[in-house]
């Protein structure tokens, strides 16, 4: 049995990761915590969830590394500035090991794969994501990933700058500009987790759209990285893309 800790297991998705802990066979539910100062109550465990808010997830993860704790992320807000500081912690920890995963969505994962191959064979590409308004932070970890990775690939092609005409616009109607790309948040009541790839080139657009029903989706993707991050051949990997066997 794998001895699993939750922080944020009060909230959204921590809830359903406590659940799915509890009913899966080859895990046990070792601690929970909703604060800093509960942190304690996850010593024993061997991974620890972590789903809080992005302004609390560096300290948390300092805090797992000094106690030997791998670590399982879905919180959001990981740039290139913050992988680095992970990176600078796990060094002086080596054998601890740290999955972050944007999106533990499998299909929302084959997204952000599919918009990355599709890229070099369009002149145009931006991102819509939509979400339910209770969300702390946008754009999106899921929207701000799938630009790096099509910026990525737009590079590595060689692809032209976009075409956009635009000299005149209120601030922010052109969405947010990731790597290049242009990513639209939506927050709409009703809404859990959406996003449209918008694709276009002469006389041909595509759609890659993906929508997540309700936050039981993620946890299979939740469990497979708990399952398998101590044998993560990284000490930080990002992106459940290896543990799925995508490129
Ligand atoms: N990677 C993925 O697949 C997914 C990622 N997410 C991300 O997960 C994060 C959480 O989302 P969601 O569950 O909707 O948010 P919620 O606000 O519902 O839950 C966050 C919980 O974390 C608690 N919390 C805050 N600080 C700490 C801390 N230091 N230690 C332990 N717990 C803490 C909060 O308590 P309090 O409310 O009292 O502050 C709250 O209960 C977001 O960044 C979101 O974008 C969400 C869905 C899928
Ligand atoms: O806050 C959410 O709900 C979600 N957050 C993640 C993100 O920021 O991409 C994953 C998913 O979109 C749901």
């Amino acid at each position: 049995m794998i001895k699993v800790g939750v922080f944020g297991a009060r909230g959204r998705m921590g809830s359903e990761v406590v659940k799915a802990v509890e009913q899966a066979e080859d895990t046990v539910l070792a601690g929970i915590a909703d604060t800093a100062e509960e942190r304690s109550a996850v010593l024993g465990a061997e991974v620890v969830v972590d789903f809080t808010h992005p302004d609390a997830v560096m300290d948390n993860l300092r805090w797992l590394a000094e106690n030997g704790i791998h670590a399982v992320v879905g919180t959001s807000g990981f740039d290139e500035a913050r992988l680095a500081e992970v990176r600078e912690i796990l060094a002086a920890h080596p054998g601890v090991k740290v999955l972050i995963a944007p999106n533990f969505g499998i299909a929302a994962v084959l997204m952000m794969n599919f918009a990355a191959k599709a890229a070099p064979y369009f002149e145009s590409v931006e991102i819509v994501e939509l979400h339910h308004p209770n969300k702390a932070d946008a754009p999106s970890g899921t929207a701000y990933r799938t630009a790096e990775l099509v910026a990525q690939a737009r590079a590595d092609a060689g692809s032209a700058p976009m075409p956009d005409a635009t000299t005149s616009e209120i601030d922010g109607a052109r969405g947010a500009d990731v790597d290049g790309v242009r990513v639209h948040a939506l927050r709409i009541t009703g809404l859990i987790a959406h996003q449209e790839v918008v694709f276009g080139t002469h006389g041909e657009t595509l759609k890659i759209r993906h929508d997540s029903m309700n936050r039981e989706s993620f946890m299979p993707g939740v469990l497979l990285g708990v399952r398998r991050v101590a044998e993560l051949p990284e000490q930080l990997t990002v992106g459940l893309e290896p543990l799925l066997g995508l490129d």
